[in-house]
């Protein structure tokens, strides 16, 4: 299993990206004893200013072959973190890898969004994109914890 977080833009050093390097540290420490891999991070950038469908097409080709596909989307299924934990252990078992996927400013293509196995949403206020990263981080640590049964997730 690998496990890739795909996210447009490039986030430049400071407090968001020591945010994310830091979730997906514990996340890699507390992953590796559950046989969890630790996640990377991929930004992707449209320089050429194509629009919505050139950023897809990047986005698209980011997309490991055979990999369950599940995009952050303020419209999307809103799970709890143990139902967020139990689908990461659900692809671990069937060694499917999984991309994680985060839009841009104008948000991911509805073409990509259709094609996810998965909507996911943190709420239905929509959060600016380099936070997203970092909150998507913390509920791959979250996750992480609750499988090993540890005290961080307490409810
Ligand atoms: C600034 S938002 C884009 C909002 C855009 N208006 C849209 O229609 O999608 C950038 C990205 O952050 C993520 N995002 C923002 N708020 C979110 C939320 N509440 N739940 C899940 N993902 C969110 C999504 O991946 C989105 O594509």
């Amino acid at each position: 299993m690998r496990i890739d977080i795909v996210a447009v833009g490039r986030l430049k050093k400071g407090p968001e990206s020591a945010l994310v390097g830091d979730y997906l540290d514990r996340f890699a420490r507390t992953g590796r004893g559950l046989g969890l891999p630790p996640a990377t991070l991929h930004e992707i950038e449209d320089r050429r200013g194509g629009g919505m469908a050139a950023e897809a097409e990047l986005l698209v080709r980011a997309i490991p072959a055979g990999a369950a596909l599940v995009v952050l989307d303020e419209r999307g299924e809103q799970p709890t973190s143990p139902e967020f934990a139990a689908r990461l252990a659900g692809y671990r078992d069937a060694a499917r890898d999984l991309c994680l996927m985060i839009g841009g400013a104008d948000g991911l293509d509805p073409a990509l969004r259709a094609r996810a196995d998965w909507q996911i949403s943190l709420g239905r206020m929509v959060w600016p994109h380099m936070l997203v990263r970092a909150m998507l981080a913390e509920q791959l640590y979250r996750a992480a914890t609750i499988l090993a049964g540890s005290p961080y997730h307490r409810t």
